[in-house]
């Protein structure tokens, strides 16, 4: 076991000392929580003035990448080294999507997913973006009409899950009007399973990293027969009554009846079956579909919640962004429009800034795929080598931004955004892997952060400490607790 812990000092590469036998550096694991964790790791490398860092997770040799010129290289210019996400950890429907791909495979599904996010496209689903935001609306009327205290995160979590349940899936999941809604119970249901990593996830991680086990599941067939059966149902729907709607599972059954998506969609683009073509399977469709699912609710609804809570805390800033709504609005005779979203240029800067303080995926994965001498090293990373880019530490960090702790949107005005140093700014990642859902992320944040702003003004109820706790044991940033705001009809 002690030779394990002598992987990366083997390979030229700084680490830390006096490794615990089982948890390696991570010893303090679910006692303080993984961003102060990361926080600590990056703190030690940066204080040594090294590039790059070893780390153990239990055993695992994982790779922490420190200089934002180094994450340039692994991310963009010698992406052919580090083409992978993760070592594939699991089967089924679950991973059976562009996230978890590596190689071929992942490339080949990339270029055939890529048009499915085009500006275009999301243009086409701005539609059902906007009428969920006024339902989003009406249930935060309806609340403060009743005095009641918003949960923030669980009502945008509505929001989210109506909005990718209508373009993902082509259903209508009601969430936001049906406290009970099947659809937000299943999506809640899975994020729990993904999210924690409590005992007996935590277990089966440790034996994965032990090697014990070559892929673990995560107990969720339940979750993947419900949506694989939305999906068969939907398309086999949509077939027979040759429907054609503005959204993701439309392009879909373009892609998988003719093997691409056009630009413009008749009916005969997407029903006719063309000839020889590798068809895209009904369970690829699903798989592709459940990410859209769990990559865009959770993401989405924490970066809402998140700016609401900053904006709580700072009235100005609310205040200059209601400003802002409302000037825009007004040339539209106040209705909320995709060409209106466009030009809420203050607005992308909150949600930049909340995305600067509050990653939803703290630290970018990556994984070698083939031998790579660390450029003007000795240092050389394996094959098979697990890397990890923290972006929270990087964008919390004071030498790239000054007083880390202030929010403030201005940091990416006109003037200012230009001296952000190059790689130190990845809440989306970075090159050929970047997040394919940006666009879409964008329009459903400001689509959802507009019409609240336009209408309420939020301050921080005394239930939700700030600065915000975060919970000890999960994948992905998640708060300790609820954000619990207080409403009023703004002026
Ligand atoms: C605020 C919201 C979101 C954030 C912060 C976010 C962040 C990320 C990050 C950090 C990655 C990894 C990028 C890399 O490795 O360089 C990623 C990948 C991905 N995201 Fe998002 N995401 C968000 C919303 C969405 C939405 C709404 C969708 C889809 C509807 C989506 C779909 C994807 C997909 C498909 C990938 C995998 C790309 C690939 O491996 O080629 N994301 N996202």
């Amino acid at each position: 076991q002690k030779e394990k812990f002598n992987y990366w000092r083997n390979c030229g590469v700084p680490q830390l000392e006096n490794q615990h036998l089982l948890f390696g550096d991570f010893q303090e694991y679910g006692k303080i929580n993984p961003i102060k964790l990361t926080d600590k790791r990056y703190k030690y490398f940066k204080k040594l003035g090294v590039k790059l860092g070893g780390l153990y997770q239990f055993n695992r040799p994982i790779l922490m990448i420190v200089d934002p010129s180094l994450v340039k290289l692994i991310v963009t210019k010698d992406f052919h080294y580090f083409t992978a996400h993760n070592p594939k950890i699991g089967n089924g429907l679950l991973f059976n999507n562009l996230f978890h791909m590596s190689g071929d495979e992942w490339k080949d599904a990339r270029r055939k997913l890529t048009p499915t996010f085009t500006s275009g496209k999301i243009k086409m689903m701005s539609d059902i973006v906007i009428e969920k935001a006024n339902e989003l609306v009406n249930l935060i009327e309806k609340m403060n009409q009743n005095g009641q205290t918003a949960e923030i995160k669980e009502v945008l979590a509505r929001y989210t899950t109506d909005v990718i349940g209508s373009c993902a899936f082509g259903i209508e999941c009601n969430s936001i009007q049906d406290e009970n809604s099947v659809f937000f119970q299943r999506g809640q249901d899975l994020f729990r399973k993904l999210n924690n990593m409590k005992p007996p996830t935590l277990l089966k991680l440790i034996s994965l990293f032990l090697g014990k086990k070559r892929s673990i599941s995560f107990d969720v067939s339940d979750i993947e027969d419900f949506f694989r059966n939305l999906v068969n149902d939907t398309i086999e729907l949509r077939e027979q009554n040759k429907t054609m709607r503005k959204d993701f599972l439309q392009l879909m059954i373009q892609l998988k009846n003719r093997g691409s998506i056009a630009d413009i969609m008749y009916e005969k683009d997407v029903y006719q079956k063309a000839e020889g073509i590798e068809i895209l399977s009904m369970e690829d469709i699903a798989g592709q579909c459940m990410l859209f699912f769990t990559a865009g609710f959770e993401t989405s609804s924490t970066t809402m919640s998140f700016a609401l809570l900053e904006l709580a805390q700072n009235p100005e800033v609310q205040n200059k962004l209601r400003e802002e709504v409302r000037e825009v609005l007004q040339k539209y005779n106040g209705i909320l429009c995709y060409e209106a979203i466009q030009e809420l240029t203050y607005c992308d800067n909150v949600i930049k800034e909340t995305l600067r303080k509050y990653p939803p995926l703290i630290q970018l994965p990556r994984m070698c795929t083939k031998k790579y001498k660390v450029p003007d090293t000795d240092m050389v990373i394996d094959e098979g080598a697990t890397v990890s880019i923290p972006i929270q530490s990087i964008q919390n960090d004071p030498e790239y931004f000054p007083n880390p702790e202030k929010f403030d949107p201005e940091r990416f005005n006109e003037e200012n955004k230009s001296k952000i140093v190059d790689y130190t700014y990845l809440p989306f990642g970075e090159g050929p892997r970047q997040c394919l859902g940006l666009r879409f992320a964008l329009i459903q944040s400001k689509a959802g952060l507009a019409s609240l702003i336009n209408r309420f003004h939020f301050t921080r109820n005394q239930k939700t400490p700030y600065p915000p706790k975060f919970a000890l044991l999960s994948a992905i940033l998640t708060l300790d607790g609820g954000i619990w705001l207080d409403v009023k009809n703004a002026n």
